[in-house]
């Protein structure tokens, strides 16, 4: 699915998908403002949604709010990399500003379920790097859910009611990060990322890159 771009050291490199997943409010959307901002190279997919818009939320930045008729028609015209159903909303991410990303040579930041994670996971393995997100505990989730002070109590209870099911999914992830403290979990998954850029296979002009060099010392 990705062609190259360059690397900060100027060595073609494929593009990857870094996909953040976690129980609802264990801090995904919060760790993912940073790495945008944060780590050049790295664009954010904005993923369709049915769900309302919380306060606060702009259309186009956050999500693209719509509605299930657009929804329908954008599965059905196969305009989607992947969907699904989370508490009774309808998700998916675009399809093509993730392959324009891709194909400019940037690194591509996903914030979506297990299921999301599957679907892309099964379209392209090699170029999927995962990470899963856990709270300190439930009660720092449920916490967290009442700060940020956006959804009623019955959307927190359900939320809530089905971080033990989202969170089964753990193992099916490459990394896991313990969100105890925003700036460490920060640095955790940043490191991630800048390890998963330095990939021996997905540095595709090693290759010439490692023959200029050999033909500079027998030269
Ligand atoms: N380490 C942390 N310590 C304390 N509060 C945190 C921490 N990380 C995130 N938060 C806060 O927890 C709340 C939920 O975080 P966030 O919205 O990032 O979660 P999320 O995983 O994206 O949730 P959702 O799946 O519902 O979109 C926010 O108010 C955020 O500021
Ligand atoms: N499979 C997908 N899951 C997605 C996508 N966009 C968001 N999500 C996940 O939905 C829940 C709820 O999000 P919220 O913004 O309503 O709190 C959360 O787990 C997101 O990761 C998507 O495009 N596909």
């Amino acid at each position: 699915m990705t062609t190259g771009g360059h690397g900060t050291d100027g060595v073609e490199r494929r593009g990857l998908m870094f996909v953040l997943s976690s129980p609802s409010g264990a801090g995904k959307t919060t760790l993912s403002r940073l790495l945008i901002e944060r780590m050049p190279g790295l664009r954010m997919s904005v993923s369709a949604t049915t769900r309302a818009k919380r306060p606060g939320e702009v259309d186009g930045r956050d999500y693209l709010f719509v509605d299930k008729a657009r929804f329908d028609a954008m599965v059905k015209g196969d305009e989607l990399l992947e969907w699904a159903t989370v508490f009774d909303n309808s998700y998916g991410t675009p399809r093509a500003p993730v392959e324009a990303a891709l194909s400019a040579g940037q690194d591509v930041l996903f914030d979506i379920d297990w299921q999301g994670t599957q679907q892309l996971r099964e379209k392209a393995r090699a170029d999927v790097v995962s990470v899963f997100i856990l709270p300190p505990s439930a009660s720092d989730l449920e916490k967290r859910l009442h700060s940020r002070a956006q959804d009623s109590d019955e959307v927190i209870r359900k939320r809530m009611s089905r971080a033990s099911h989202e969170m089964s999914h753990w193992a099916e992830y490459d990394y896991i990060v313990i969100n105890h403290d925003i700036d460490e979990a920060f640095a955790e998954v940043q490191s991630i990322l800048k390890a998963e850029r330095l990939k021996r296979e997905r540095r595709i002009g090693l290759v010439g890159f490692v023959r200029s060099l050999q033909g500079q010392l027998q030269g």
